[in-house]
């Protein structure tokens, strides 16, 4: 028989292929199989991760084998820390997709895409939990790449108001980079300078810096407000002050990743209240009254399902 060939898909391809309406309920399947006390349907160890020195950045290894849709992947992911050089992306990524009964790879994947969607899908999935039921104002600090995916998937799923003049907040460490944002993305901008200003009265706050201190402080976050923290992925990088992490509920997508990659929950010593899957399983609760923060570090079970979902797709359009 001869072997099957690995398909390449380009950034392109894959971004026509890959829905967040068919997205977002594949990844709140498998991130409540994820966190079933005794789950065998899924398998994923933690990151590993080799460091880059040289360069300031990490390789990350995530693969994944989910039973249920005998899918076997794995994402490489470069990221680094950027000081000083702008112009270079803070992460590239790779996935492969496996026949999972021979071992074969079925398809390499430009995985841009799927990690800029798979990640605000998570963060949407967590602002759908556990963000305040009356929820007017978003604040994105960071305009970078998941800034992009961030605002796409949040203005299309929620209805946030006009209040003085401004939907979405965005701020960023350089102000080009947030009118380079405000450009961009097709809907309505309001860009600050300060920080502090931009949290200041939000509801949903998102997270998405290269920054390796934190950028968010407590003293700033309206009481009840939701936190989606999707930088600071190593465990001596925060996003988040002390403050915060002490006075909000927090939960995150894997403890286990969290235990071992989260600086702003190993640092700061605060306490994981829950996964997001036990909450979609309901066997914890959503706080959705209190002030809460979903700390987000990315898993290979979420990569492993959108590039099954864009492979079974672009087979079925060949
Ligand atoms: N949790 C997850 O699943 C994932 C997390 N990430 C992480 O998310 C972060 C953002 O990724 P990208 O958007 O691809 O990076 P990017 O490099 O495209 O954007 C980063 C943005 O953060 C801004 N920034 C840096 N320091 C800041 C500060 N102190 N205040 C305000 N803005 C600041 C930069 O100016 C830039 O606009 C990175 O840390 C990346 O490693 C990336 C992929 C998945
Ligand atoms: O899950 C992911 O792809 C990443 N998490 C941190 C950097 C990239």
């Amino acid at each position: 028989m001869a072997r099957e060939q690995p398909v390449f898909l380009t950034d392109d391809v894959v971004a026509r292929f890959l829905r967040y309406d068919e997205l977002i309920p594949r990844l709140e399947e498998v991130l409540g199989k994820f966190s079933l006390s005794d789950s065998t349907e899924v398998v994923q160890p933690v990151r590993f991760v080799v460091p880059i020195n040289k360069h300031n950045g990490y390789l990350g290894l995530m693969p994944a084998y989910i039973t249920h849709e005998d899918t076997l992947c794995t994402k490489m992911v470069a990221f680094y820390r950027r000081e000083g050089n702008f112009t270079l992306p803070s992460a590239q990524a790779t996935v492969l997709l496996f026949n999972p009964e021979y071992g074969n790879v079925k398809a390499v994947m430009d995985g841009s895409d799927i990690t800029h969607k798979r990640t605000a899908a998570v963060s949407a999935i967590s602002a759908k939990l556990l963000m305040p039921a009356q929820s007017d104002i978003l604040c994105i600090l960071g305009c970078g790449q998941q800034a992009v995916s961030h605002y796409e998937i949040l203005t299309q799923l929620f209805s946030f108001k006009e209040v003085n003049n401004s939907k979405v907040r965005v701020c960023s460490r350089r102000l080009e980079t947030a009118e380079r944002f405000a450009v961009n993305v097709k809907g309505p901008v309001k860009i600050f300078s300060s920080a502090e200003e931009a949290v200041r009265g939000a509801d949903l706050i998102i997270t998405v810096t290269n920054s390796n201190e934190p950028v968010l402080f407590g003293e700033w976050v309206k009481p009840g407000a939701h936190v989606a923290a999707v930088g600071a992925c190593r465990p001596d990088w925060r996003e988040l002050d002390d403050v915060l992490m002490r006075d909000a509920v927090i939960y995150v997508d894997s403890k286990e990743g969290a235990a071992v990659e989260s600086g702003d929950i190993i640092l700061s010593g605060a306490e994981v209240f829950a996964e997001l899957g036990e909450v979609l399983n309901g066997t914890r609760p959503a706080l959705r009254n209190k002030t809460t923060v979903f700390k987000s570090l990315g898993m290979g079970i979420q990569d492993a399902v959108a590039a099954k979902l864009v492979f079974d797709k672009w087979k079925s359009s060949q």
